[in-house]
């Protein structure tokens, strides 16, 4: 059986990078961006008034300084003439500083009268403008690769570009296997359960900027897998991944039916737990993933399998889950022969991060992956641990 981490390095050099797709900004939430984005213009394109008020020329002027005021400059508006000495120009807040002005004194330090103001305190330190380009300047460059943010939509939008080019969602068919398995919401017979781990699947995936295909279930027969299989590669999916019969039983069919696919077979099992019977392969451009079917098993391995691999396929360079240092809440005992990834629940606590594993972790409960936050590593062998001890997790 090999590591966790041969079996991530091998799933990432099975996937292909994803060409580039252009698409309208408000659609790039979450994208990757594929190419450097060069800004096409200063933000702000003038300098402009930080407050509403009043631009002069301030020299040494000082508190009982008389003004004239001899225009007006919205945001919007800019005022043409040439700001001079014991001048100024009603401004607002984002309009263009004019010409000759210095200064925006803000209208709680003025008082008012006719044309005329004086001004009720000193000059601060505060010039209240923002000077052209203060933001960026028309050489800024958004690099690439990047996760675009809420944040970096506003920000590629002041560049002025109404579209942006990322990379192409990575296509990822989903396809469950067992004869035991009935979708939510259908009449299951007694020996049935309920197909649930293409959910948590498919959402993690879309999450992580891929494009899921939730295809038909695979019953347990050669030929409904081999035409499951066919399905998938119709569509065109970068990756295809089954879930369940993984496995050494007699009903488990994923690892001949890939053989048959003409999958080359990368690796089957690694010492991991949960997630030892996952396999991996490829045939040509097409990037091959096994799942085991437990659930947490499942889940567990698309964190630490299936969505670096997304994120590959994306471009991305950061694609491994990042581990943090986390201090037992409670003893553990020691490891076993597998890198034991637990189920655990951490906290930010005010002095120091804390970790508690759940009592149960088995494979198959789904209550207790959902209340769990982050996944508590035990590296093979790892001896016993006492409350307080460093460990790492993976939040998830
Ligand atoms: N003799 C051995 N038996 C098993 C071994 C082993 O090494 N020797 N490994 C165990 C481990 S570890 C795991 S994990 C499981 C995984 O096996 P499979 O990938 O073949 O999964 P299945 O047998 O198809 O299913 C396991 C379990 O999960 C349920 N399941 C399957 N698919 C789904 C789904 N889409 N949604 C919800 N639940 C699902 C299935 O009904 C089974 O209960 O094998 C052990 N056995
Ligand atoms: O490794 Mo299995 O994935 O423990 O339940």
């Amino acid at each position: 059986m090999i590591s966790v981490e041969d079996a991530q390095a091998l799933c990432l050099g099975l996937i292909r990078q994803t060409g580039p797709d252009t698409v309208p900004l408000a659609q790039g939430l979450g994208r990757t961006l594929a190419a450097p984005l060069t800004a096409r213009r200063d933000q702000p394109p003038f300098s402009a008034s930080a407050m509403d008020g009043y631009a002069i020329l301030s020299g040494d002027a000082a508190r009982g300084d008389v003004f004239t005021v001899v225009g007006e400059a919205a945001a919007g508006h800019g005022w043409a003439g040439t700001v001079g000495p014991s001048q100024a120009v009603r401004i607002f807040t984002g309009a263009p500083v004019p010409a000759g002005a210095d200064r925006v004194v803000i209208q709680e330090n003025v008082d008012r009268d006719g044309d005329t103001i004086t001004l009720t305190e000193d000059l601060g330190q505060n010039i209240n403008i923002r000077p052209q380009g203060a933001d960026f300047k028309s050489d800024f460059i958004l690099k690439a690769p990047r996760v675009l943010t809420a944040a970096d939509l506003a920000l590629i939008a002041a560049m002025n570009h109404a579209d942006v080019t990322v990379a192409r969602r990575v296509k990822v068919a989903l396809i469950s296997t067992g004869d035991e398995l009935i979708m939510p919401g259908g009449t299951p017979t007694p020996d049935q359960i309920i197909a649930s781990n293409v959910f948590a699947l498919q959402a993690m995936l879309t999450q992580s900027g891929a494009e899921p295909l939730v295809l038909p279930i695979a019953p347990d027969t050669p030929e409904a897998l081999d035409a499951v299989l066919m399905q998938a590669a119709e569509w065109g999916a970068d990756l295809i991944v089954t879930i369940g019969g993984a496995s050494v039983g007699d009903h488990d069919l994923v690892a001949p039916a890939l053989d048959r696919f003409g999958v080359t077979r990368s690796f089957h099992k690694i010492a991991m737990r949960p997630g030892k019977p996952l396999m991996a392969g490829a045939k040509g451009d097409t990037a091959f993933l096994g799942l085991p079917g437990n659930p947490v098993s499942a889940v567990v391995c698309g964190h630490l399998f299936l969505l670096p691999m997304v994120r590959r396929a994306l471009g991305q360079t950061d694609v491994l889950p990042k581990g943090r240092t986390a201090r037992l809440a409670a003893p553990l005992p020691k490891g076993g022969p597998r890198a034991h990834y637990m189920r655990a629940v951490f906290d930010e606590g005010d002095t120091s991060r804390t970790v508690t594993a759940f009592d149960k972790q088995d494979s198959s409960m789904l209550t207790v992956l959902a209340d769990a936050n982050c996944l508590l590593l035990r590296p093979i062998g790892d001896g016993p641990k006492d409350t307080g001890d460093p460990v790492t997790i993976y939040p998830i």
